[in-house]
C-alpha cells in the first residue's frame, strides 16, 4: 500500500519533515501560490502550515483524503477549524511552542519603544553623536495594559512587573488564578486605555476582536500611550492607529503583524514612531523546532491511528 502524503505547505525544520519521511511520502509545497497549493492537496492525507497558508474551504473541498491539519504554531485563524470539522479533518496546534519567544519579543518591543534604540542605533551607524535627540522615558512607575491575559498575555505582564511597571488586564474570560500569578488589575476596555500607558495585545483574531482596537478605542487612550501589537494584524485599525499616530495622540507603536502580510500598503509604514517587524514572535530556533516537532507529532498520531490532541 503506498505510503500517505503529508504535504509541507510552509517552512519547517528540515530535519523534522525528514524524520517524517522516513515513514510517509513528505511533499513540499512552501512557497507556492493558492493554484499551486490546490493543485497538491487532493492527494494529501495530512497538511503541515505555520501562519502563512490559509486553509478554508476551498483547500478542504479540494482534498478528500486529508485527514489532519496540523499547525505548527498558535493561532488558528488561518484554518477554517469548522469547516474541518464538517468535513472530519482532525485540525492541531502547538498552543505552548511559542508563548515564551513571543513573551520576549514584545518586552523588546516595549522597551525600544521607551528607549529610542533603533534610530540610536541608525544615527551612530550613520556617523553622528546626537546623545541629546535620543530621550526616553523610564518603564518603572509607568503603566501597561495588557489586552487579552492568555499564556502570551500572562508571560508577558510576569515580565513586565519585574521591570517595576504597574499591570492591568482587560480579558472577559480572565481567570482568578491568572489575577493572582501577574499581580494583574483587571479593569475595561476602556479603563485599560484611559489608564495606560503601554498597551500590549495578546486577543486571538476571532469575529469578536477584529477591530477591537479601532477609532473610538484609541479616543479613549492616555496622551502619549505607546502601543504594542504582536498578536494579530486586523485586531488593531490600522488607519485609526495611523492618523492617532500623526495626531500626536499616541507616542509610538511596534507591530510584529499586520491586517495583510506583507504589509505593502499598511498606512502604518514609513511613519515616524512606528516599529515593524515581519512577523517573528516565533522566530526563534527554540519555537521553531517545539513547534514544528509538536505538529509532526500531530500528523503522526492521526496518520498511525492513535488518539490525537485537540487544537488548543
Ligand atoms: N507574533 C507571533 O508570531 C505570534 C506567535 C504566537 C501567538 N501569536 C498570537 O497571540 C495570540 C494569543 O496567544 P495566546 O497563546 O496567549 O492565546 P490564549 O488563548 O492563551 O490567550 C488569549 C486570551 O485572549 C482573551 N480574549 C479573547 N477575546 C478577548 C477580548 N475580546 N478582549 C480581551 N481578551 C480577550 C482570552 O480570554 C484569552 O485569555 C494568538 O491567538 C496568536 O494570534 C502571535
Ligand atoms: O508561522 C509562524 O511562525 C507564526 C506563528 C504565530 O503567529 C502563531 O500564531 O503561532
Amino acid at each position: 500500500m503506498p505510503s500517505p502524503i503529508v504535504l509541507v505547505a510552509d517552512p519547517l525544520p528540515a530535519h523534522l519533515t525528514a524524520e517524517l519521511a522516513a515513514d510517509f511520502d513528505v511533499r513540499h509545497c512552501t512557497g507556492a501560490d493558492r493554484a499551486q497549493l490546490l493543485a497538491a492537496v487532493p492527494e494529501a492525507s495530512a497538511l503541515l502550515v505555520r501562519s502563512a497558508t490559509r486553509v478554508d474551504q476551498e483547500v478542504l473541498d479540494a482534498a478528500p483524503r486529508l485527514r489532519v491539519v496540523a499547525r505548527a504554531g498558535v493561532g488558528l485563524d488561518n484554518v477554517d477549524v469548522a469547516a474541518a470539522a464538517r468535513a472530519g479533518v482532525v485540525v492541531a496546534n502547538a498552543p505552548y511552542s511559542n508563548v515564551v519567544s513571543v513573551a520576549e519579543l514584545t518586552v523588546g518591543l516595549v522597551v525600544a519603544l521607551a528607549r529610542p534604540v533603533l534610530p540610536a542605533s541608525a544615527s551612530v551607524h550613520a556617523g553622528h553623536w546626537r546623545r541629546a535627540d535620543f530621550q526616553g522615558v523610564e518603564l518603572a512607575g509607568n503603566t501597561v495594559g495588557v489586552l487579552g491575559l492568555g499564556k502570551v498575555g500572562e508571560l508577558v505582564a510576569v515580565r513586565l512587573r519585574a521591570f517595576d511597571m504597574r499591570v492591568l488586564t482587560h480579558d472577559p474570560h480572565v481567570r482568578d488564578d491568572a489575577l493572582e500569578r501577574t499581580g494583574a488589575q483587571a479593569v475595561s476596555l476602556e479603563e485599560l486605555l484611559r489608564q495606560s500607558d503601554v498597551l500590549t495585545v495578546h486577543v486571538p483574531l476571532t469575529d469578536t476582536t477584529r477591530g477591537l482596537i479601532g477609532e473610538r478605542e484609541l479616543s479613549w487612550a492616555k496622551p502619549g500611550l505607546r502601543l504594542v501589537n504582536t498578536a494579530r494584524g486586523g485586531i488593531v485599525d490600522e488607519f485609526a492607529l495611523a492618523q492617532a499616530l500623526k495626531e500626536g495622540r499616541l507616542a509610538g507603536a511596534a507591530l510584529d503583524v499586520f491586517e495583510f502580510e506583507p504589509p505593502l500598503s499598511s498606512p502604518l509604514l514609513g511613519l515616524p514612531g512606528v516599529i515593524a517587524t515581519p512577523h517573528i514572535g516565533a522566530g526563534t530556533a527554540q519555537a521553531q523546532e517545539r513547534a514544528g516537532r509538536e505538529a509532526v507529532r500531530a500528523v503522526r498520531q492521526v496518520l498511525t491511528g492513535g488518539a490525537p490532541d485537540p487544537a488548543a
